[in-house]
């Protein structure tokens, strides 16, 4: 093994100040190397090196191993005062790449030795986004409570009340709900319950949806639901494995997909940036937003991905513009939030393309 720490390669001007809208960022896999840092001071007896928290360039990981990374990172990450920083720094970080529209998402945890609770999780994360607009941050950041399949049906149903509970008096900034965590464990159905009541009460929901092959019947299942929006979506198509009458369902549905380049080439779900299926869904004018995923872990950024796009698949400046402007109808904040965004991006335009 060999490793390389900090980010390869930084994105060409346009790219950084190009406005952009993240809708898929996991907060435990969006922790920066520097982040990190301040985390092995704090806790200097786990002996835990930056090679067990990122994959670096030209590295690639199994789907499996990439979930050991969460659980060493998580493992350096399990106090309040950890949260608050972890999350400050993500959402600072997010702003400095020129990202204006944040949903951050997470999992809540509790940690029995430091009395962390999963309402204190949560409590914290929206602590942070509070902190970051009094601090005048130029970024709206809303968050999404995450369900982890692998913890089964009852754990999910819990996840929803909090969210419920939360979405009630946090003022707008809870928005909605994340299925993820790995795919190859557990199965949808199992969670339908917990999904739809989500749905009932006004929880927005993001489903990680084949993001592995051969899972045609729980995309099936989940699609009815039907999702506000699709984390992946990998193999829904015929070319992979996948079928006409998924793609039918997401078509019919109007459910805009999450897309990482980076995340899908590290993780090898898909062989190469040319083979992703970004093209499949962009040619098909279906509304696609590139995300990042895990920033820290895949050592990207949402400029990068932006620019791979770009550059893989040809588009050029006004093209990547209205890809990052059409992102704002994806968003869960209200229509208002949209309006004020929009014209954030006409303010930029001049600036951008000066
Ligand atoms: C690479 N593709 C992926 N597929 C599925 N779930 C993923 C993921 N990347 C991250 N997560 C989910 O996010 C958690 C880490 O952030 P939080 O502790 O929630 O902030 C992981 O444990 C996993 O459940
Ligand atoms: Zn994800």
């Amino acid at each position: 093994f060999f490793f390389i720490f900090v980010m390869e390669s930084e994105a060409d001007v346009f790219y950084r100040e190009l406005p952009k809208v993240e809708l898929h960022a996991h907060l435990n896999g969006s922790v920066s190397y520097q982040t990190i840092e301040k985390l092995f001071s704090r806790k200097p007896h786990l002996n835990i090196e930056h090679s067990m928290t990122a994959i670096g360039k030209g590295q690639r990981r199994t789907l499996d191993e990439c979930f050991q990374v969460f659980k060493v990172i998580q493992q350096l990450v399990n106090t309040e005062e950890d949260i608050l920083m972890v999350a400050t720094d993500v959402i600072k970080e997010f702003a400095a790449d020129g990202v204006k529209y944040l949903e951050l998402r997470s999992t809540p945890r509790e940690e029995k030795d430091t009395g962390l609770t999963k309402k204190s999780y949560v409590e914290t994360c929206l602590k942070a986004i509070q902190q970051c607009k009094e601090e005048g941050v130029d970024i709206d950041v809303r968050f999404l409570v995450a369900i982890d399949r692998r913890n089964g049906t009852e754990v999910a149903m819990e996840t929803v009340k909090l969210a419920e509970e939360f979405m009630l008096s946090s003022d707008g900034l809870v928005v909605g709900l994340d299925l993820s965590g790995d795919p190859t464990v557990g199965h949808g159905k199992d969670l339908l319950p917990a999904l739809q009541r989500a749905k009932n009460c006004g929880l927005k929901l993001s489903l990680h949806l084949s993001e592995v092959p051969s899972q045609l019947e729980e995309s099936n299942l989940l699609l009815n639901l039907p999702p506000d929006r699709i984390g992946h979506g990998t193999f829904l198509h015929p070319e992979v494995g996948g079928s006409e009458g998924l793609v039918d369902k997401v078509v019919k549905n109007n459910i805009p997909l999450e897309l990482c380049l980076t995340s899908n080439v590290k993780g090898q779900t898909v062989p190469c940036y040319s083979k992703h299926h970004f093209n499949y869904w962009y040619q098909k004018g279906h509304p696609s937003v590139i995300c990042t995923d895990d920033k820290g872990v895949f050592s990207t950024d949402l400029s990068q991905e932006y620019q791979l796009a770009a550059s893989t698949f040809g588009l050029d400046r006004e093209a990547v513009w209205k890809l990052s402007r059409e992102a704002i109808d994806c968003i869960f904040a209200p229509d208002t939030v949209k309006q004020q965004l929009k014209q954030k991006w006409t303010d930029l335009q001049p600036q951008v393309f000066k």
